[in-house]
Order: C-alpha cells, then structure tokens, then sequence
C-alpha cells in the first residue's frame, strides 16, 4: 500500500466537541476582547473551554487572559496548555514572548496551527474557540485542513468599514464551508457615564442590518464600555463578574447562543437527544 503520500485531511480532536472560530475581518473591532469574554463566561457557564490564540502576528490572548507562562512541555512532547480564569489557553505569544515580531512563511504558519490544535493536551472540551488573526487569509485554511470546525462568529463594528472587511470573512467562511454561527456588534454605543444618554459612535445597529442581509443570525451587541478595555489591559476578563451581572449581560447572552447553535450543529451536547 502507498504511504506517505495520502493527502490528510480533517480530522476531529479526540474529546473536543465543538471547535468555534472567531473572526472579524478587519483588526481592532475587538474579536480578541470577544474570544476571552466567551471564553470566560462559557466556563462560568459551567463547560470545558479551551481557548486557541491562532492570531500568530499580534498575540494578545495571554495579556487579556492574565497568563504569560510558558507552558510546560510534557514527556511525550505534547504541549500543556496554562490554565487561566478555568479555561485552557494557548498562543504563540506564550512560547515567544516579548515584543519581537515573528517572521514566518506559510508552511510554518500551517505547523504551528497544526501543532496547537493537535500536540496540545486540551483533554476532555465541550468547546475550543479559536481567536483568528484580522484579514482572511492563511490561519483560516490552514484550521479547516486540519479539524472540521463547528462553526465561525463574526465580531463587527456598526461603522461601514468595518461591516465591508466582516463581509469578507463572511464571503471566506462560506468559501471554505464553514457554517456562521452569528454576527456580534461590538463598541455599538456608548453610554455616557454623567448624563446616562446612549451616544451612538459607530453607528449603532450596521451589524444587525448586515446580518439580516445575508440571512444569518444575530447574537447581540456589547458596548463601548471603558471596563472592558481595563479587563483587557489588566488580564481580568469582565464576563469574571459572573452571569448575574447586568454589565457582562451581554457577553452571556452571546455566549448561551453560540453554545446552542453550536451543539444543535455537532449534535454534541449532553442533553440534546434527551427523550422527554
Ligand atoms: N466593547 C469594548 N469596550 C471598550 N474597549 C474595547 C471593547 N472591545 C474592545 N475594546 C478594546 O479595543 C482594543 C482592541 O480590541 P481587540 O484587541 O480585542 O481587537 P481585535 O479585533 O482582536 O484586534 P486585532 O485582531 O487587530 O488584534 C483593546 O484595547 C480592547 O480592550
């Protein structure tokens, strides 16, 4: 029999339910500040989380995340990912950290994707969200050729620019069959600390619109709220305040359907063919 030669294609992570890709196509409208919240509140939610930093050009997942280790690498030379807030996080921030950028070619980019989806020691997840680099490029293809994903989110702003490039990772993610999840608004408004009145920067309700367009589901919107900057900034998510907290409300209702969406996908929830 020929070997070596078999062209490989996905194959699903022993033990990992649900494999969710969050993207944006533009950079800065906030898809890492997402990735983390969910992240947290789904943990806070009470499932396994693993959190995949595959933006290998601007890793910022373990600054948010509050967890800048190196993870230890294990006999077998499988990687153990940090552990951080209750989810299990990886990046290429934690195994070159510091402020050199990282020059790589395409094949490289593809081992590394490879490799923190499959060399690392993510266990038992119900899901693994993977924070994607801004643009519609390489890590997308390099992820669909090696694991099926469940699904992507797109994260946007309301400003027309920013809906242009989402409407790009929207065309790409259905190029490469990937089912959308929903579209997510982030910094929709801002509510004004002093006189409490809604200030519509971005232009509020662009990414509502968008997804109505092209017939997909919205998740809801988070605001500009300068807390979220400083979870960010200080590696303490806010969705940590919990899923009684009116302020993360959002981040919750966010997460709860792309957790439903996602198991009603996969078929992969425990209580989905429950006979009642
Ligand atoms: N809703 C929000 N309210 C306040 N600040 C926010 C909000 N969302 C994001 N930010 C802040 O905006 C900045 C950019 O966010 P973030 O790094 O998450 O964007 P990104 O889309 O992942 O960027 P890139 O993909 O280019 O790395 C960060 O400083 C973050 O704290």
């Amino acid at each position: 029999m020929a070997h070596g030669h078999a062209p490989q294609g996905p194959a699903s992570l022993p033990g990992v339910a649900n494999i969710v890709a969050i993207g944006s196509g533009k950079g800065g409208v906030g898809k890492t500040t997402l990735s983390v919240n969910l992240a947290v509140a789904l943990a806070q939610l009470g499932y396994k989380v693993g959190l995949l930093d595959a933006d290998i050009y601007g890793p910022n997942v373990p600054l948010m995340m509050g967890s800048t280790r190196q993870p230890k690498v294990l006999p077998n030379n499988n990687i153990e990912p940090n552990l951080a807030h209750g989810v299990k996080v990886i990046s290429v921030g934690l195994i070159s950290p510091g402020d050199k950028p990282l020059v790589m070619r395409g094949p490289m980019l593809h081992q590394i994707i490879r490799q923190f989806l499959q060399q690392v020691e993510w266990g038992e997840l119900d899901f693994l969200l993977v924070d994607l680099p801004p643009g519609t490029g390489d890590v997308v293809i390099s992820l669909v050729q090696t694991v099926p994903l469940t699904g992507a989110v797109v994260v946007s702003t309301p400003s027309d620019v920013s809906l242009q490039d989402a409407r790009k990772a929207l065309e790409m993610f259905h190029q490469v069959n990937v089912e959308v999840l929903g579209i997510v608004e982030n910094m929709s408004h801002f509510t004004c600390p002093h006189c409490h009145q809604e200030i519509d920067i971005f232009s509020k309700g662009g990414a509502e619109r968008t997804a109505a367009q092209f017939n997909l589901p919205f998740l809801g919107s988070v605001e500009l709220d300068p807390e979220i900057r400083r979870g960010g900034d200080t590696g303490m998510p806010l969705a940590l305040a919990g899923p009684e907290s009116p302020r993360v409300a959002h981040f919750y209702s966010v997460a709860r359907q792309i957790a439903e969406r996602a198991m009603a996908i996969s078929g992969k929830a425990e209580n989905i063919f429950e006979i009642s």
